[in-house]
């Protein structure tokens, strides 16, 4: 099994995702800084999994305090500011500092300093138990739903599914979002190979997907993110199923750049595209996917492949790392509540719990 974050030790241990799959690297820390940097460079990577690891790094922040008990919550505010700086897009990592001021805010004034740095411990370990268990949920919704949307093929014979980016074991520490519905609907014997894009320009899919996949002894081929196209046009694709970054309210939905194109491209083929996200990834807080603050990355990323130049230092790059999908390409919402099709605003707000919707205000990027 796979072990992309763990705890242990009053230290942060990690699978460095960088060098994946050449060089498997597993990193540990004390120090906080090095844990935002490790989610800054996408050592630490993912949208659950980048929310696992901000609850580790509130944790490591918090346990090097020895201050006095009145100096903590000015410390403690600095601290999640520098974390919540840390990426902008995937909305877990505002979903477990969230969580953390929640703990502080609850327990401060009854708490010595040691049961708080307990109790912020404890919320980082549930958040990251949760997300494993939200993967097992997706799981079963995922696959029920396409057996009921794709039934009339499965008479027949297995599927073939296209994915991006990725979203398995690596991305939250668990099964998967999008790469567990699919890991647990090869083991249910629906599905016969998986498309995974290569998913420019850091190559989460061709690099990490792909040594997922082959970890797992499932069928696959990489491709091109331009070859989407071809691949649906010649049938060699049933249906598209991806993870995401951040769900507005009435399901417009962020990940990965490259994922629109896809999702673009099996609606004009007539395939069904599904998002998988924990409930952690919906912001209710935002109407729409024009509020979702999209990152754009350093040029050099685009301009080098592994540290090799393809490009001159001056090529002037346009670098989005997400893009957005309108909710009229997305055919179903599998989170782990449920299976979400039709009218998103109103599944979706039966799903999110309440509190979710407070305390975050709305600032439009667009
Ligand atoms: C289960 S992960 C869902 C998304 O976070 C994933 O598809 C993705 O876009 C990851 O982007 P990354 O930039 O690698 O963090």
């Amino acid at each position: 099994m796979i072990d992309a974050i763990s705890f242990g030790n009053n230290k942060l241990r990690y699978l460095d995702q960088r060098f994946l799959p050449l060089q498997e690297n597993y990193v540990e820390t004390a120090d906080y800084l090095q844990a935002i940097e490790a989610i800054k460079t996408l050592a630490v990577r993912g949208a659950p999994l980048i929310g696992v690891a901000a609850g580790y790094t509130v944790v490591l922040a918090v346990q090097c305090f020895d201050g006095e008990k009145d100096s903590f919550k000015a410390y403690f505010d600095k601290i999640i500011a520098e974390v919540e700086a840390s990426r902008p897009t995937a909305v877990n990592l505002f979903f477990a500092t969230a969580k953390m001021n929640e703990v502080v805010a609850k327990r401060f004034a009854e708490s010595s300093m040691a049961e708080l740095k307990e109790h912020i411990l404890n919320e980082a370990i549930c958040i990251h138990n949760e997300e494993i268990a939200n993967c097992e949920n997706m799981a079963r919704h995922g696959v029920a739903l396409i057996q009921k949307d794709l039934g009339h093929i499965l008479e027949k014979r297995k599927l073939n599914v296209l994915t991006h980016c990725n979203t398995g074991t690596l991305a939250t520490g668990g099964l998967g979002t999008a790469l567990g519905v699919i890991k647990q609907a090869y083991k249910d014997g629906l599905i016969e190979k998986v498309y995974t894009s290569e998913s420019r320009p850091l190559l989460q899919g061709l690099r990490l997907t792909a040594w997922e996949l082959e970890k797992e002894g499932i069928p696959f081929f990489s491709h091109a993110d331009s070859s989407s196209g071809i691949l649906m046009q010649r049938g060699m694709v049933d249906f598209g199923i991806v993870g995401a970054d951040r769900i507005a309210a009435n399901g417009d939905t962020a990940n990965k750049i490259g994922t629109f194109n896809h999702a673009v491209l099996c609606h004009e083929h007539g395939l069904p595209f599904y998002i998988a996200a924990p409930i952690s990834t919906v912001d209710i807080t935002i109407p729409d996917g024009t509020y979702i603050p999209i990152e754009e990355r350093n040029a050099d990323e685009l301009r080098a492949i592994h540290g090799t130049k393809v490009a001159t230092d001056t090529t002037p790059v346009v670098n989005f790392a997400f893009d957005m999908t309108p909710a009229k390409y997305i055919n179903g919402i599998i989170t782990d509540k449920a299976a979400l099709t039709g009218d998103y605003v109103k599944a979706l707000k039966e799903v999110v719990p309440a509190a979710a919707a407070s305390d975050k205000g709305l600032s439009s990027v667009c």
